[in-house]
This record gives structure tokens, sequence and C-alpha cells, in this order.
């Protein structure tokens, strides 16, 4: 093993991309006092954690990191993203279906195909920072005591991806 000089610092991570990592869902943003039609994208999702090796010479797991993360997928995939902390929008539920107004612009769905989200605007960076907060809330059934961050990528195309971050410690 190769003896670190003092004032080095060593960083590990790994990253799961690919795969089933994805969502097909049907969403609208609002942004500069309009909103957008209806359109879909097949997003994309990456994780990466950093953190030192635990005892089993692993940062984390990727089998474990992809099947929590294939499971958020899951819930998303197929459905209507709707940020529910959205002012913009106008949102009355029913037992059966969501109304989603804009301007005199209506929208319905029914409730099974939508995904319920505590964002407030679909925007890549709030899907991102949504999926961080699912990942880490599933995270707390295992040891995490070695991880410093986690990272987040959401692609809405291969050519536009957000990020969130979230670091554990300094
Ligand atoms: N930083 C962000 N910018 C934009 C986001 C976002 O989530 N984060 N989202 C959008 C829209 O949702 C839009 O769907 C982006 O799709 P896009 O493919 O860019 O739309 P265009 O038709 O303009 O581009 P084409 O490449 O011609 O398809 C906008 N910005």
């Amino acid at each position: 093993m190769r003896v670190v000089m003092s004032g080095e610092r060593i960083s590990r991570k790994v990253k799961i991309e690919g795969g089933y990592l994805n969502f097909s869902s049907a969403h609208f943003i609002t942004y500069g006092g309009k909103c957008e039609r209806l359109h879909g994208h097949n997003y994309g999702v990456l994780v990466e954690v950093e953190g030192s090796l635990g005892e089993d010479k692993l940062v984390f797991d990727f089998t474990i990191l992809k099947r929590l993360t294939k499971d958020i997928c899951k819930r998303l995939d197929h459905r209507f993203l709707l940020p529910l902390h959205n002012p913009q929008l106008e949102l009355t539920s029913s037992e059966d279906n969501w109304k989603i107004g804009f301007n005199g612009k209506h929208y319905m769905f029914p409730r099974e195909d939508v995904a319920e989200l505590p964002i407030d605007n679909s925007t890549a960076e709030c899907l991102a920072e949504y999926i961080c907060g699912a990942l880490c809330d599933e995270l707390r059934a295992y040891d995490t005591s070695n991880l410093t961050s986690i990272m987040v990528g959401v692609e809405e195309a291969p050519t536009q991806m957000a990020y969130y971050k979230w670091s554990l410690s300094e």
C-alpha cells in the first residue's frame, strides 16, 4: 500500500449511470411568467457518492445504489410530474383527478398517472434535488458513516443536465 504523505488528500467516489436509471415522463415548467406546453422527456439519472473506503473496501455498494435509484425512477416513470409547490399553478384535487390551471388554461390528469412531487417546478434542477432527497431517505437504512457527499444528475436530453449535491460533512 502506498504511504500517504502529509498534506496529501485522497478522494474516492463511486458513480452509477445508464442501464435502467431512467424515466420517461410528461411535464411542463413555468418560467419567465409563461407556462410551457405539455411535453415529455426520456430522463436519465446518475448518482455519485463520495467518501472513504468502508470495512469491505467499498465506498458504497453499486448494487444497492442502483436498486434504490431504480426504485425512485420507477415511481416517476410514465407519469405526469406534478410540482405540488408551484405558486403559479392552480391545483385542485379530487379523489380521482388533479386539475391544473395556469392563466385560464387547464389540464386534468387521473391521479394514478401523476407523480405528486414536493417541488416548486419540474425543472431538471428540482428533479435532481428531489431524487437526491428520496435517495438520502432510503440510505438511512444503511451505514453511510464513511460518506461525505451524494450527487444526483438528471439529464433531460444528451445536451442538458442538472446536478444537485448534498455534502454530508466538511
Ligand atoms: N436550467 C434549465 N433550463 C431549462 C429547463 C430545466 O429544467 N433547467 N427546462 C426547460 C424546458 O423544460 C424544456 O423542456 C427544455 O427542452 P428543450 O429540449 O431545451 O426545448 P427546446 O425545444 O427549446 O430545444 P430543442 O433542442 O430545440 O428541442 C427549458 N430550460
